[in-house]
């Protein structure tokens, strides 16, 4: 009785806000975008400046630890100063909760464009894309912070533009990653795990969101076993090396510089491989 009278009163302390509602007297709910286990989201009509902004609001029921994370964010953001990373605007406190806004882009996530729109990604398309992308990774590097979180819902499109959004597990590039940072990761003994934010995890992560991207053009054969990317995916030699420098852990690479430099070095091979046929 009293975890359900407890789960009532959270669902009750973190009851949305209405489309219509201000926050903070001067943002005007437009719509809801989201909702995880520690904030919600929502898109909302800046009244003073009449744009659109982005709000995360830290759920009440979580007390400290929502605060506190959103003001992490809040840090990293405030230090970041990229055309394709939304910028900081405000932070503020109300009525038990804390607000976080940012620029809102309109636009399609990467996993919604794969997908629901049906979008296909060739070899070229994708290093293409993983060069620009990596452009604002490299900046969030630069600035001493790993983000994290680089997956394909993270990722939206404005028509050509590319977008690097979400940076509520981002840290300072050695800091600890701590069991607050959503769902903890587990060790083998099932406690969660305590290790430094590299820039290795970006790559790694990288690495995956590139798969996604190579495999929607894929159509696995009728009936038969599924089989590991490098079997299934038919790549150039250069798209593999990185591929395998991403994933695999041996010889990858230790700065996203060198990472950019060989996309740009597998891009012109594969220009001039077009040209020459
Ligand atoms: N600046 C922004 N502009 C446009 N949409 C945004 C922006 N920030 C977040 N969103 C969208 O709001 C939703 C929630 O974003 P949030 O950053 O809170 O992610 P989250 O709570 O970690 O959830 P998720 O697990 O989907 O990443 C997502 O659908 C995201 O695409």
């Amino acid at each position: 009785m009293f975890a359900r009278l407890r789960a009532f009163l959270s669902a009750w302390r973190d009851y949305p806000r209405e489309e219509g509602e201000l926050i903070g007297k001067r943002y005007k709910v437009l719509s809801r975008i989201g909702m995880g286990s520690y904030g919600l989201a929502y898109r909302c009509l800046d009244t003073l400046e009449n744009r659109q902004v982005a709000l995360k609001q830290a759920k009440p029921s979580k007390g400290n630890v929502g605060k506190k994370m959103l003001m992490r964010e809040r840090d990293i953001l405030r230090q970041l100063d990229h055309p394709y990373i939304p910028a900081f605007r405000d932070f503020f406190e109300e009525t038990g909760s804390a607000w976080l806004v940012s620029d809102y882009v309109e636009g399609l996530t990467l996993e919604q464009l794969i997908f629901e729109q049906g979008r296909i990604f060739g070899e070229q398309d994708t290093l293409r894309f993983a060069l620009n992308l990596m452009k604002r990774v490299n900046h969030v590097h630069e600035r001493g912070f790993v983000h994290l979180d680089l997956r394909i819902p993270n990722v939206i499109l404005r028509g050509e533009d590319i977008y690097l959004i979400d940076f509520g597990l981002a840290r300072r590039i050695g800091d600890e990653r701590s069991s607050d940072d959503g769902e903890p990761e587990l060790d083998k003994d099932g406690l969660p795990r305590r290790m430094p934010a590299a820039i290795a995890s970006d790559l790694h992560d990288i690495g995956h969101l590139i798969l996604f991207m190579l495999y929607s053009g894929y159509t696995p054969i009728p009936g038969s076993e599924e089989r590991s990317w490098s079997e299934e995916l038919e790549l150039t030699p250069g798209m593999r090396r990185i591929l395998l420098r991403l994933l695999e852990g041996s010889n990858c690479y230790t700065e996203s510089r060198e990472f950019i430099r060989e996309i740009e070095q597998a891009l012109s091979n594969s220009e001039s491989e077009s040209t020459d046929s």
